[in-house]
């Protein structure tokens, strides 16, 4: 008999158009050769072209989902992408504690703090800013926020790479172990440049910036190759080089689908 994979949760909404919530999580999983478990937080109804529609799921039943994985199956690593409502915040965090699930347990826990879309329609409400501070953020091992979460949760407009460094003390201030503030909506900087933070080195993570609109699930396949790492035994900084060079090789090979914005494709790493 073949011995289990490593298993990672997301905690996370479903994009029907396929190109990034859970879909995107479960195919880089999949790639990265880690067994992916769910709580789903939201259905949405989605394609290239946007969100029209978010049916949430009841907020016992995202709770129930984390704790019957992880009393079963057993956890390596989590990660959270759309969490929809300060009620599945708060019916959730009881739930990681129970489970060991980040900083005092033994899971590690990536926290993608997703507010909208790549097209703006929200999927955080407003109401659960807080709790996402308060409540998730010291529970984390690392946060992953592109720019306009990091203004939302921080109020600092990031424009440049030192406005980068300024926005990660801020959100390190607020109790994650580590930061990565992502530079993909740095739109005037001519690479991709992600800061990773701790307190108290910097790490640059420089990448290219490839001309296309075809970015569609990029963040979360940032954060789920970042937690598959973390799953097999990688250091933070370990899991998130990991990580860039596997978003860096998924954006090269995204494609079109639909009228608007293709997905970027991390099944790149199967074709070898
Ligand atoms: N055009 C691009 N070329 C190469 N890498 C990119 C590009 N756009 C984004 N990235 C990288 O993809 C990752 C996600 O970046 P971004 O800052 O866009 O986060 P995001 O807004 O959460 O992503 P998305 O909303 O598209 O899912 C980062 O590592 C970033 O550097
Ligand atoms: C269910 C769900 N989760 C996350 C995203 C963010 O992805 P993107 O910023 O690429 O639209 C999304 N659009 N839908």
């Amino acid at each position: 008999m073949t011995e289990a994979p490593p298993r990672v949760l997301t905690i996370a909404g479903s994009d029907s158009g396929g190109g990034a919530g859970i879909q995107a999580d479960l195919r880089t999983f999949f790639a990265c050769g880690v067994h992916g478990c769910v709580a789903l937080t939201a259905v949405t109804v989605q394609n290239s072209l946007g969100v029209t529609g978010v049916a949430e799921i009841p907020a016992e039943t995202v709770a129930a989902q984390i704790l019957s994985v992880a009393e079963d199956i057993g956890l390596q690593a989590a990660k959270t992408g759309m969490l929809a409502s300060a009620a599945i915040i708060e019916a959730i965090t009881p739930a990681l504690d129970r489970v060991g699930i980040g900083r005092g347990g033994r899971t590690p826990f990536v926290v993608d703090p997703v507010s909208a879309s790549m097209h703006g329609d929200q999927l955080l409400a407003d109401s659960a800013l807080d709790a996402l501070r308060g409540l998730l953020f010291p529970r984390a091992t690392l946060v992953t926020p592109n720019l306009d979460e990091v203004r939302l949760i921080t109020g600092i407009a990031v424009e440049d790479r030192a406005d980068q460094r300024v926005a990660a003390k801020a959100l390190h201030a607020l109790g994650p172990e580590w930061v990565l503030v992502k530079g993909g909506h740095m739109w005037d900087d001519p690479e991709c440049l992600d800061l990773l933070y701790d307190g108290s080195e910097f790490i640059e993570l420089p990448g290219p910036r490839y001309d296309t609109r075809h970015t569609h699930g990029s963040g979360d396949t940032l954060a789920s190759s970042i937690s598959s790492a973390l799953a097999k035994g990688a250091t933070v900084p370990e899991a998130v080089r990991f990580g860039k060079d596997f978003i860096v090789r998924s954006v090269a090979a995204a494609y079109p689908l639909g009228a608007g914005d293709g997905p970027v494709s991390p099944l790149w790493r199967l074709d070898r």
